[in-house]
């Protein structure tokens, strides 16, 4: 039975590395990815800033906790950032992954390409419906929640997903961290208890939504003539604000929010 909760540092437990500058590694990796493939050499921290959407002082800074400078009057070479940047977020590694609970969204999950493309294998699909065991889906049998445990240990898998119905997420999380289970991406809108050493991220489209709709409440605000307010991220804090979200599906071995569950970097100061 899972207790407790994690209260770690907000810094990354290698090296040292704020989870702020964590949390912005997907964004850089991902603008380097394109750049690789349109085969850039060298990026300069201002393109590479606007293309991550970050600032470039910022991304200078984070860009020195990895030991990456640039040269003077030519910048960044791209591909030994991608090189550098995906060996901190572990993705030089294969990660095998399980998703448990196969209804609509663990299904699209499964059909999603971009896991592979990230370095994350699908291993398993689970279960507890009866009916969908054998039946595949993406090309993978899914399995029945009964054979947790040994799918867990027989793939070696260290990441899983949860995409039940908010009321079974605890019980799956349970028995995954029992499995020996490490990190969770929890898409049930619900809050999941771990042990100290699992890390949670949870991803949450309704409060994306909520939060869109804050905003457009206060842009009809300001065409009825209220004086306009300053939106988080802009101002002097700004600075300091955290990155906008990476993709809902963006995994980290090192999550921005270790142990914690329900912060989303684009509504949680780091
Ligand atoms: N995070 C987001 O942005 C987001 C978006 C959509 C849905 N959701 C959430 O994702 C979850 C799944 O949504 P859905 O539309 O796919 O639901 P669904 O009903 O289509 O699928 C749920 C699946 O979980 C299985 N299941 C139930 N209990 C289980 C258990 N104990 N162990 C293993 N499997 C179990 C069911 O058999 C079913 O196949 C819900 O909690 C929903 O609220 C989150």
């Amino acid at each position: 039975m899972a207790t407790g909760r994690n209260h770690r540092p907000a810094t990354s437990r290698s090296r040292g590395i704020p989870e702020a500058t964590v949390a912005r590694l997907p964004l850089y990796l991902r603008a380097l990815t394109a750049l690789s493939e349109r085969s850039v050499p060298t990026v300069s921290s201002e393109e590479l800033a606007s293309a991550a959407g970050v600032n470039s002082a910022k991304l200078r800074k984070d860009f020195s906790y990895l030991g990456s400078y640039g040269t003077r009057g030519v910048g960044y070479d791209v591909e030994y950032l991608v090189y550098q940047i995906s060996r901190e977020l572990g993705l030089t590694q294969d990660w095998p992954v399980v998703i448990v609970g196969i209804g609509n969204l663990g299904a699209a999950l499964a059909n999603y390409g971009g896991f592979a493309s990230r370095g994350f294998r699908v291993a398993a699909l689970i279960d507890a419906d009866p009916g969908l065991a054998g039946k595949p889906v993406a090309g993978i049998p899914v399995q029945h929640t009964d054979e947790l445990e040994k799918i867990i240990s027989d793939n070696g898998v260290s990441i899983g997903v949860i995409a039940t119905p908010a009321g079974a997420a605890q019980q799956v999380c349970d028995r995954l961290v029992a499995a020996g289970i490490t990190s969770i991406l929890n898409f049930a809108p619900t809050v999941l208890s771990v042990p100290e050493g699992v890390d949670v991220r949870k991803v949450d489209l309704s409060i994306e939504l909520q939060i869109l709709a804050f905003h457009e409440q206060r842009k009809a605000g300001e065409e009825l003539g209220a004086p306009p307010g300053r939106r988080p991220g802009e101002g002097p804090e700004a600075d300091t604000a955290p990155p906008a979200a990476p993709p809902a599906v963006a995994v980290t071995k090192r999550p921005p929010e270790s142990g914690t569950d329900g912060d989303l970097p684009a509504v949680m100061p780091a």
